[in-house]
């Protein structure tokens, strides 16, 4: 996250880290959502290598042991069927993560509130990016998990000449656009939206221009959750099609 702050520790309670293992050390690759105690939202980007996986739930600064913490480890990735690495414009950046056991939900772990089917925010709607991603292009992760104000940039806009033109399509929200935004590190994260008093995941961390995380007219992309929720009711699994 460039610009921002430091998050308030464990005020995204769905916030996770996603971590591969190298040697004997695990390292943060990406963000994620916990939407079941047992199923974890990312990026298609952030799992289409096969590395051993894992996700640790109720973090702040992954650097430390805090005591918080809960590392799950993943028993199976399930990405879009028709994502495909070679065309992040085509969209369909997003994936499940099975956890090997479900989650114990307190103070610290909670889970993301999704939206309902279709449902497309108006231009400003106010929005944070969460994540452990570079604080600066070309700069280092975070220790502690930042968030910053990134504010919806609808359809129209996103997609004109000067923005990201037809790069962006429907099944995508824009959030943000000035000085602030996400970067290298916050994939798959969530875009925590304020609807109607409450917090709601409205997005996944997809990516930014390669000119620079924070470019002039060139907002944080993120994959539309909305546009993958085919039943509002709580009773069908909201995301199905997987
Ligand atoms: C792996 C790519 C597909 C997505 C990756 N996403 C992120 O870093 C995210 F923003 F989600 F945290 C990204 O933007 N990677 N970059 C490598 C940029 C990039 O590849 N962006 C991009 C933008 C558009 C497209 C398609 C939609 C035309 C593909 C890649 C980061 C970067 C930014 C500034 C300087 C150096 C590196």
């Amino acid at each position: 996250v460039v610009g921002g702050e430091v998050a308030r520790p464990n005020s995204w309670p769905w916030q996770i880290s996603l971590q591969y293992k190298s040697g004997s050390s695990f390292y943060h690759t990406c963000g994620g959502t916990l939407i079941r105690r047992g199923w974890v939202m990312t990026a298609a980007h952030c799992v289409d290598r096969s590395r051993t996986w894992r996700v640790v739930l109720g973090d702040h600064n992954i650097n430390s042991h805090e005591g918080r913490e809960q590392y799950m480890s993943v028993s199976r990735v399930y990405l879009h069927p028709n994502w495909n690495s070679n065309n992040v414009a085509g969209g369909w950046d997003i994936a499940l993560l099975r956890l090997s056991s479900d989650a114990t939900l307190n103070n610290y772990v909670q889970l993301g509130a999704l939206p309902p089917s279709g449902q497309v925010l108006p231009h400003n709607n106010p929005c944070y990016i969460s994540g452990w991603g570079r604080t600066q292009t070309g700069g280092q992760l975070s220790a502690q998990l930042k968030q910053a104000y990134l504010p919806v940039v609808d359809h129209k806009t996103c997609s004109s000449y000067g923005w990201w033109g037809s790069t962006v399509k429907n099944s995508m929200v824009c959030a943000g656009g000035g000085s602030e935004s996400g970067c290298q590190g916050d994939s798959g994260g969530p875009l925590n939206c304020s609807v109607g008093g409450k917090w709601v995941v409205h997005g996944v961390t997809s990516f930014v221009s390669s000119s620079g995380c924070n470019a002039y007219r060139k907002p944080t992309v993120f994959t539309r959750v909305s546009a993958y929720i085919i039943f509002t009711s709580w009773r069908l699994s909201p995301l199905i099609g997987f």
